[in-house]
């Protein structure tokens, strides 16, 4: 056995597929597991849940081997202690969320560890107000928070979340995710969850496993991971960088918060978040343009001093991605035109001047 710890490194080949990837999950948070379509994601769920029968694998989690090749260990699915949400809650319709709630408690393995109760479950998802309500009472955003509170309820070791969202439209999805916020803050469960949403990813992600071809060609915290640009998947048009920072004062007059964070700060639109308060502040590469000096007049007031680390090809032959440097810890994204980057005659090292457009925050 390797050191402790949860593991998942999985072998699974199919005829035109093979998929190959190991990622190690913290005891706690969410690790969003992102790549194109066909890139393995659901696959590696199934792994996991003991859905499919990898060639080699060896998945060892809460200290608990589920599959183990080298000795011979393979655990069913019944038999692993999984939450397991899907994009579309599959609730039993003729019983109301009490009834799902107990329906998933029965199936809690024998001696299986009391990790979640359902009461618990109840409060994390909010859903007290719903208990004897029918599950075709349900709007879909409540069913989802449902299908995650009956997950929690079969007391998991790990929570699996197949793009639990997707089905639902913007307004719902809104909804719902200061809830899984929630559960990422409050539970310490390490959650697996899929999603194509970068939206997603900048809101909820503390490890971001980027999946291509089967294989794993990034991961590490989301902000690092984000900002790599060796990886393709981050060059598209939601290229994005996420900064760590605190909001530091609110300006009631403008409608503005001012967020600080490692090497700068940045005037953002106030979105009833108090001082005082840590955020996430996500900064897209398109809207992010370099100067080799702050503008004396402007329209854009966020400026940032910053240091060009590398440049990198974009998606597009016409553009380039800029990574810079500013303060120790943190990096921003701007995606130029190559011309303009030559006539700059950007290059590591120079000390250029970050204008950002806008911003958001995410938390
Ligand atoms: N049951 C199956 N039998 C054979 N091949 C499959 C099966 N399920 C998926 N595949 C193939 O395995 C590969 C990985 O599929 P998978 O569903 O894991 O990708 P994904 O990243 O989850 O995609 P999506 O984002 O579209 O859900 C694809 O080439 C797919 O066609």
């Amino acid at each position: 056995m390797t050191s402790a710890g949860n593991v998942i490194r999985v072998t699974l080949r199919r005829p035109e597929f093979t998929l190959d990837a190991s990622l190690a999950l913290a005891p706690r948070g969410i690790t969003a597991l992102f790549g194109a379509s066909g890139s393995g994601k659901t696959t590696l769920l199934r792994c996991v849940a003991g859905l499919e029968r990898p060639h080699d694998a060896l998945v060892r989690i809460h200290d608990e081997v589920w599959q183990d090749d080298a000795a011979q260990v393979f655990k069913p699915a019944w038999q692993r202690p999984i939450g397991y949400v899907f994009q579309e809650a599959s609730l039993f319709e003729h019983l109301d969320v009490r009834g799902n709630l107990g329906y998933a408690s029965k199936r809690v393995p024998a001696g299986g560890s009391t990790r979640v109760g359902i009461d618990e479950a109840v409060e994390l998802l909010g859903i007290g107000a719903l208990l004897n309500r029918r599950a075709s009472e349900l709007s879909g955003g409540e069913r989802q928070r449902v299908a995650i509170a009956r997950a929690l309820a079969s007391q998991p070791t790990l929570l699996l979340l197949d793009e639990p969202l997707a089905a639902l439209d913007h307004a719902r999805r809104q909804e719902i995710l200061p809830w899984l916020e929630r559960l990422r803050d409050e539970l310490a469960m390490p959650m697996l969850y899929v999603t194509h949403s970068a939206d997603e990813v900048a809101r909820l992600a503390d490890t971001l496993v980027v999946l291509d071809h089967g294989k794993v060609v990034a991961a590490g915290p989301t902000a690092t991971t984000l900002t790599n640009t060796s990886v393709p998947i981050t060059l598209g048009d939601d290229a994005a960088a996420l900064l760590a920072g605190t909001v530091q004062e609110r300006d009631a007059q403008w409608h503005l918060v001012r967020v600080g964070f490692d090497g700068g700060e940045l005037w953002l639109p106030d979105a009833g978040v108090e001082p005082g308060r840590r955020a996430r502040v996500r900064v897209l590469a398109r809207d992010v343009s370099i100067a080799m000096h702050a503008a004396q007049s402007s329209s854009i007031q966020n400026a940032i001093a910053c240091t060009v680390d590398s440049i990198a090809p974009a998606a597009h032959a016409s553009q380039v991605m800029v990574r810079l440097r500013c303060g120790d810890s943190t990096v921003l994204l701007a995606r130029i035109t190559a011309r303009a980057a030559d006539a700059l005659a950007l290059a590591p090292g120079m000390a250029v001047c970050a204008q950002v457009k806008s911003a958001g925050l995410v938390l």
